[in-house]
């Protein structure tokens, strides 16, 4: 679950939200109140709640805020007809711009400048991210001494497994920075920054395609639709195409690839390195207060217990931490996570259900009763009960309702539609760390060595003192995966970048990052 935030950090952020922040656009007052549509801002599409909710009647609250994401129509963007686009402020590319940033900018506030490395600050002897320089602003931080984090996204203090996953991913840059340097002493800051990235970025895309998407999309179909190849040793799969968009579909980023909020666990396990468990923190309690993985031997223990407490089903259920706690702030209760998720799919008017089941080459549902081809009848009944048609059923509700795929964790209309999505995502990617362009690709001694790249390696370079892991992080621990010493986990060999091939650049002005 955790893999699947910092992807879609990495690939979408709606225009004008402010995620775990409270919204300076009010579209409900504090309490929980209705403000009449008169008074309210344009902007505000706020979720009205029913009187006998069984949660939030118990404190009276009729009113969940909702800003809607801001459109082409509100930027200096050209209108170029249709319909408004809703406008995303991150880059699409699985780039690590979560960690490096999404614009010079960006970039150049969190570097050091220095033997190519990222800005970390020490502090009780751990390496960490750089602190926010508006703590209670960013954060949701009684004083301003609490640790609050700035990095390449500003989504980053949002939950503990975020910011731990935040921290692996920063160290690793840094890890690599310091092998290089030492490999290639007469390199550059600017040249180590680069090559650093280029190896965390490939690392990264690895194990996103080769391990983390064959759970969720399924091997078989992966292969079959040619998102992953059984590319053996080093060998280029140069399928880079110039005419496909790489750009974040909305029916993935506002339906589909939420689906996965019904995997989150509001129970967040703390392991020793023997696996017992030592505690637990509840969700809720660590919004936007990021400060807990630096106490004790919590970043190692929340570390080890992500990867071993299973995630939640991926089903119609979600986890009450974030279904009627998300972003409480000491608040009985606080949002709803699914009920953001389905008003966002009406604020940018996805295609309905039907519709898109239509697109995807399903059925087109002339009754209720076509629907029981892919959801249970049950299921459909209480759906009559909630739409006035079957044509009016949601993308986010009727995909999150279908039988899954045998392989996969999604019913046929949303594994079609991510399908599309990580296919667009590889070959609409120029850089894609398969690629064996001559002068940005990697050379095929490199390629062997990138797809040794693991979680369960990640975790073990970058944790404070995590000496074991199970192979295959992402799974849980088994017979077949049992937790085994560090020290038996394949490493990418840094030598095979030994002064490979001269840094290959003309203009020297066009240095990105430079300051
Ligand atoms: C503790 C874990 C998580 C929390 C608290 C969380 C919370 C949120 C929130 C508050 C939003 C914005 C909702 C809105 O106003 O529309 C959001 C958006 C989103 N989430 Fe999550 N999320 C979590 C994990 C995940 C996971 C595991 C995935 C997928 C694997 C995911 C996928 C998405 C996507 C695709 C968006 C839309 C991003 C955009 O385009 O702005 N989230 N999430």
């Amino acid at each position: 679950m955790q893999w699947g935030q910092i992807i879609t950090h990495d690939m979408s952020m709606q225009a004008g939200g402010t995620q775990s922040k409270k919204h300076p656009t009010r579209c409900c007052t504090d309490d929980g109140r209705l403000i009449g549509l008169d008074t309210a801002h344009k902007t505000c599409f706020a979720i009205i709640v029913p009187p006998h909710d069984p949660a939030y009647s118990q404190v009276g609250t009729e009113c969940l805020n909702f800003v809607r994401t801001l459109t082409d129509r509100d930027s200096n963007c050209q209108y170029a007809g249709g319909p408004a686009e809703q406008l995303t402020v991150v880059t699409s590319y699985l780039d690590l711009s979560l960690v490096y940033g999404n614009s010079i900018q960006q970039n150049s506030d969190i570097r050091e400048f220095q033997g190519g490395r990222m800005i970390v600050e020490e502090r009780n002897g751990g390496k960490w991210l750089p602190l926010s320089r508006n703590v209670t602003g960013d954060c949701d931080a009684v004083d301003s001494s609490e640790v609050c984090y700035r990095s390449g996204d500003v989504r980053v203090n949002q939950n503990p497994g975020l910011a731990i996953l935040q921290t692996v991913l920063l160290r690793e840059h840094n890890r690599i920075a310091d092998a290089l340097a030492a490999l290639n002493p007469h390199y550059d800051d600017r040249t180590l920054f680069q090559e650093s990235r280029k190896i965390n970025i490939a690392q990264y895309q690895q194990i996103s395609y080769y391990e983390w998407l064959p759970i969720f999309l399924g091997a078989e179909n992966m292969l079959k639709n040619r998102l992953i190849y059984k590319a053996p040793g080093g060998s280029y799969v140069n399928d880079f195409d110039l005419n496909i968009d790489p750009s974040v579909l909305n029916e993935h980023a506002t339906a589909a690839f939420r689906y996965f909020h019904s995997q989150i666990e509001g129970r967040l396990d703390l392991l020793s390195e023997m696996r017992t468990v030592l505690g637990s923190l509840t969700l809720s309690d660590w919004f936007n207060r990021p400060g807990i993985i630096e106490v004790g031997d919590n970043f190692d223990s929340l570390t080890r217990g992500h990867a071993t407490q299973p995630e939640e089903l991926t089903d119609i259920n979600f986890d009450r931490q974030i279904k009627h706690f998300l972003f409480r702030r000491n608040m009985p209760f606080g949002s709803d996570l699914r009920s953001l998720d389905i008003q966002r799919n009406r604020d940018h008017g996805l295609a309905s259900y039907n519709d898109m089941r239509e697109f995807c080459g399903l059925r087109r549902a002339h009754s209720w009763e076509d629907y029981s081809d892919l959801i249970s009848v049950p299921i459909i009944e209480k759906l009559k009960s909630l739409y006035h048609s079957h044509e009016d059923v949601d993308l986010t509700v009727g995909g999150s309702l279908e039988a899954h795929v045998s392989g996969a964790l999604a019913g046929p209309t949303f594994l079609c539609i991510l399908t599309e999505q990580f296919y667009r995502t590889r070959v609409g990617d120029r850089f894609f760390f398969e690629n064996g362009d001559k002068i940005t690709g990697f050379t095929p001694d490199q390629l062997v060595e990138l797809r040794k790249a693991s979680m369960a390696r990640l975790l073990c370079d970058n944790g404070n003192r995590i000496t074991s892991m199970q192979p295959e992080a992402f799974r849980t621990v088994s017979g077949s995966n049992p937790i085994m010493p560090c020290t038996n986990i394949a490493q990418v060999d840094l030598t095979k970048w030994i002064d490979q091939k001269p840094y290959a650049t003309a203009d020297p002005s066009a240095h990105y990052g430079r300051k």
